[in-house]
């Protein structure tokens, strides 16, 4: 599903990310962690084909990243959904129609789609807030929101970005459990996070994986977390 082959990037000083080996497989789960500014965000980039490596291989789906073209992008980010770590939304749009963005740019608002909309946003617990506007939303509810808006493509692959930072526990535990319940449905996921609570919960349900980046190297941690 993502082939990194001795991957390095930089955004123009020194290597940031180096000499990354890694394959992640379907069904797979893994969280991400690091230090801040360690390279959580620019990994995950380089997982969904945002940047290009400036060494070594990225193969997405096969495909190497380097020699797509717009199509084959276009493509592979549909088999891939992001939740960003800032949550932008359309603030003029109410939440529903922020939640099918995804849909309303490729086409697809056809009426089984309106009906995966409605079930979607009871599956994440904002069906009552569907006509809210962004800037009426709780932190827990745009990151729920922002989890349906990344997955409402049916991805393959979900990459989330710190998706449960500026919320509480219980709150956190509710987007982890819905991230959980997206990988029993067999899509693949990463997670990027600090909370080191949030692995160690995750461990006690799903055979989760966690990478971490230290030195510019991503490297798979021990089970002694
Ligand atoms: N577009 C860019 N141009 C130049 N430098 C960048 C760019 N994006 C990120 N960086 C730098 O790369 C480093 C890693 O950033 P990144 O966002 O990947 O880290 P992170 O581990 O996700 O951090 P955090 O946990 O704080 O979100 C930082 O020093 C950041 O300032």
């Amino acid at each position: 599903m993502i082939e990194l082959n001795n991957v390095a990037y930089s955004y123009g000083g020194g290597e940031l990310l180096s000499e990354i080996d890694l394959t992640i497989q379907p069904g797979d789960f893994y969280f991400l962690t690091g230090p801040s500014g360690a390279g959580k965000t620019t990994f995950l980039k380089l997982c969904y084909g945002d940047l290009t490596p400036t060494a070594g291989e990225a193969r997405l789906f096969g495909q190497d990243v380097r020699t797509m073209d717009r199509d084959a992008h276009a493509m592979t980010r549909r088999r891939i959904g992001v939740v960003h770590q800032d949550c932008d939304f359309l603030d003029h749009l109410p939440l529903a129609d922020n939640v099918a963005l995804p849909l309303t740019v490729s086409d697809r608002n056809d009426l089984e789609q309106v009906a995966n909309l409605k079930e979607l946003l009871s599956w994440v617990g904002l069906k009552q807030r569907a006509k809210a506007l962004p800037p009426e939303l709780s932190g827990g509810e745009r990151q729920r929101a922002a989890l349906a808006r990344a997955v409402i493509m049916s991805p393959d692959l979900v990459l989330a970005d710190e998706p449960t930072g500026n919320v509480d526990w219980e709150m956190s535990q509710r987007l982890l459990q819905l991230l959980i319940e997206l990988n029993k449905m067999g899509k693949t996921v990463i997670i990027a996070t600090h909370d080191m609570n949030l692995i160690r919960a995750a461990k006690a349900k799903v055979q989760a994986r966690v990478l971490r980046i230290a030195n510019r190297h991503v490297q798979l941690a021990g089970a002694d977390l």
